[in-house]
């Protein structure tokens, strides 16, 4: 037997991260990173990277041995060498559980400041009356520098990430501010997160969560997060591909009793049906280019291949297009294509090829590295995604030949098994939907724009919750550390009093103190997320925006599979270009050619797309403001 695993060395600062660290810490005391001129930003922004890599990754194992060991368990099949697991296992090949399927969330802060709360600081004040009073959304307030794609697409994503466990048989009972007639008997309950097994004294003060996905970046949201799954998802499909419906013109996920089949299917909605559609068709179209080249290729290798460059394509759109319409900032803009291309940039990256290291050449074909700690998401990474504002109450269609407008749905009326309520009763097309979500707006992440929808959401499994409620109570239950402590721990200034934390709105900085009964140090991380003033472009805090420069690249960098084995042998020399020489209108485009003119003079495929014919004409708040 081997000894326990560790795959990387501990996270060591040089002498010149410290000296940069120390630089940067004197310049933001007069000037945030944000107001820099772009090339100072980014190297802000590359400074805050390192101090965060070095005391910010925190594994909840008692030790490395739990991440498995070479021989432990064993790699039957040599496969795994060259393409993804199902479970997540084998990306570290020395610590084969590393990220896999229901092995723990780690911290982001340590252990320490995590505890779980006694019950009454967790019911303090009352997570309904955060919701009501500070979440409940008023008017809709839109992120007018985004589509409803752009909300889809975050969803879908986490969907690949993360997922804990409710229990089946606890509940936690909230207690309703007077007068809150919440249901008949008012009551409110909600299941209390599942803890993993005791392993050593500190799970009795800080729980274990474990992921019900796995932790990689591998598109478990489509693919499943096991072997079984996957192989039911492709059943009998020859060539490498998955198994889809067609009807008429149009090609469908599967459904079993009416729930769609892929590998994540809870919270659905038709965002969820557009993206898991589109890139399900992604993957055949992609068996159908390898079958082509390679035709002594098996389907076995047809699939795994696929699946590999349809994973790398999603990263890369997350990294250099989502994540750029989101945080739209200069300084953004450079430090996330530096993350797929390196600082000289995609026109030298392809001439000269990934030879020189991470940030020059980007992280793709560097070496995987964990940083010291083993690879796995976060509570707290988990925390700063709680973005339900960004849905919408409705949803305005038009058609994507002539614009015309043709009918509105509410949310709740395109939601789970209604989710394609709108082609069946509507007469609406794919290519109809897209375009429609390419030109509404989503929410702002901001304080109370919480939709109804989501505070009074009945789901297919017979539970009725307010999301707003449970966004709170979950960061407090898992000991995520509220607002201020947060700061402190993200190496952030805390706010010194409602009116800092606000910007200097009054009127807020009052309802919040009342509230929190005047205690800056109760604000809940959501909340003063919700209320902070943003930085220039930025479509979510800074505080929450610290979680991501950190975990943004470690999802990259951790990947055996994005980092040390990204080439050809890996992905083939099709894969490669199909990769790199595409982004999201290109899929889009690819399967419906119909939106070529919206897409035109559009220029990120996640910002509001150029309006056609008589759509410039509807002046509805979901698509004008
Ligand atoms: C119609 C849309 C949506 C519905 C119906 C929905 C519903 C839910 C539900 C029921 C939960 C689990 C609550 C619990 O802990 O018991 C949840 C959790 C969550 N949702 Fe949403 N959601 C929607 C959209 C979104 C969007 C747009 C995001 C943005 C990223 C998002 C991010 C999250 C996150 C991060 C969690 C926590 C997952 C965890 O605890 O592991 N959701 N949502």
């Amino acid at each position: 037997m081997s000894p326990p695993a560790k795959t990387s060395a501990p996270y060591k600062l040089g002498i010149i991260d410290r000296g940069l660290i120390l630089v940067f810490k004197g310049i933001n005391y007069l000037i945030p990173w944000h107001k820099l001129p772009t090339f100072l930003g980014v190297l802000n922004l590359s400074a805050f990277r390192r101090e965060l890599r070095a005391k910010n990754l925190h594994d909840t194992y008692p030790s490395w041995a739990e991440q498995g060991t070479s021989e432990n368990p064993h790699m039957q099949n040599n496969e795994w060498l060259t393409t993804r697991n199902s479970d997540g296992l084998f990306n570290a090949l020395d610590a084969p559980k590393m990220g896999c399927v229901h092995m723990r969330f780690g911290r982001n802060v340590p252990r320490q400041f995590t505890n779980k709360p006694s019950p009454e600081e967790m019911m303090t004040p009352s997570p309904r009356l955060v919701s009501k009073e500070l979440l409940a959304r008023d008017t809709f307030k839109p992120a007018t520098i985004l589509n409803l794609l752009a909300a889809a697409w975050i969803q879908f994503q986490v969907h690949d990430w993360a997922q804990h466990e409710n229990s089946k048989t606890e509940k936690y009972k909230i207690p309703l501010p007077p007068g809150d007639k919440w249901e008949k008997n008012n009551d409110m309950r909600v299941e209390v997160t599942q803890a993993d097994e005791q392993l050593d004294k500190t799970d009795a003060m800080t729980p274990g969560y474990k992921n019900e996905n796995t932790h990689w970046w591998d598109g478990s949201q489509i693919y499943g997060s096991s072997e079984k799954e996957t192989a039911k998802l492709r059943g009998s499909e020859p060539k490498g591909k998955l198994t889809v419906d067609k009807e008429g013109f149009e090609t469908f996920l599967p459904r079993e009793n009416g729930v769609p089949l892929t590998g994540f299917n809870t919270n659905w909605w038709m965002g969820l049906e557009l993206l898991h559609t589109l890139f399900v068709l992604e993957h055949n179209c992609i068996c159908d280019a390898l079958a082509t080249a390679y035709p002594d290729w098996s389907s076995e290798k047809l699939f795994d291949t696929a699946r590999l460059i349809n994973c790398a394509l999603m990263a890369k759109i997350h990294t250099v297009e989502w994540t750029p319409a989101i945080l739209k900032h200069p300084a953004l803009q450079v430090a996330m294509n530096a993350n797929w291309w390196g600082v000289l940039g995609e026109k030298l990256h392809n001439l000269l090829g990934p030879r020189f290291g991470e940030s020059l050449s980007g992280i793709p074909a560097s070496k995987a590295d964990q940083h010291g700690a083993p690879y796995c998401l976060t509570e707290e990474f988990v925390s700063v995604y709680r973005l339900h504002p960004l849905i919408p109450d409705d949803i305005a269609f038009f058609s994507a030949k002539t614009g015309a407008h043709k009918i509105n749905y509410s949310i709740q009326n395109v939601a789970f098994e209604n989710a394609r309520k709108p082609m069946t009763e509507s007469n609406l097309n794919f290519e109809d939907l897209f375009y429609s979500f390419g030109i509404n707006y989503p929410g702002a992440v901001t304080l109370n724009n919480t939709p109804d929808f989501l505070r009074d959401l009945h789901t297919p499994d017979g539970r009725h919750v307010d999301l707003g409620t449970i966004d709170i109570l979950r960061d407090r239950e898992r000991g995520v550390p509220r607002y201020n402590q947060f700061r402190r721990l993200f190496h952030m200034d805390p706010a010194k009093d409602f009116l800092a934390l606000t910007g200097g709105k009054k009127d807020v900085a009052e309802k919040l103190s009342a509230v929190y009964e005047g205690d800056i140090e109760k604000v809940d991380l959501l909340v003063g997320c919700q209320c902070e003033p943003l930085p220039k472009g930025f479509g979510f805090s800074d505080t929450a925006f610290r979680v991501f420069i950190l975990m943004a690249s470690r999802r990259l960098k951790s990947d055996r599979f994005i980092a040390t084995d990204w080439n050809e042998g890996t992905y083939s020399r099709v894969g490669m270009e199909w990769v790199q020489k595409q982004g999201m209108k290109d899929v889009l485009l690819r399967h419906f050619p119909g939106l070529g003119p919206a897409l035109k003079g559009a220029g990120n495929a996640f910002a509001p797309w150029t309006k056609i014919g008589s759509s410039k004409e509807y002046t509805g708040k979901q698509t004008t403001a």
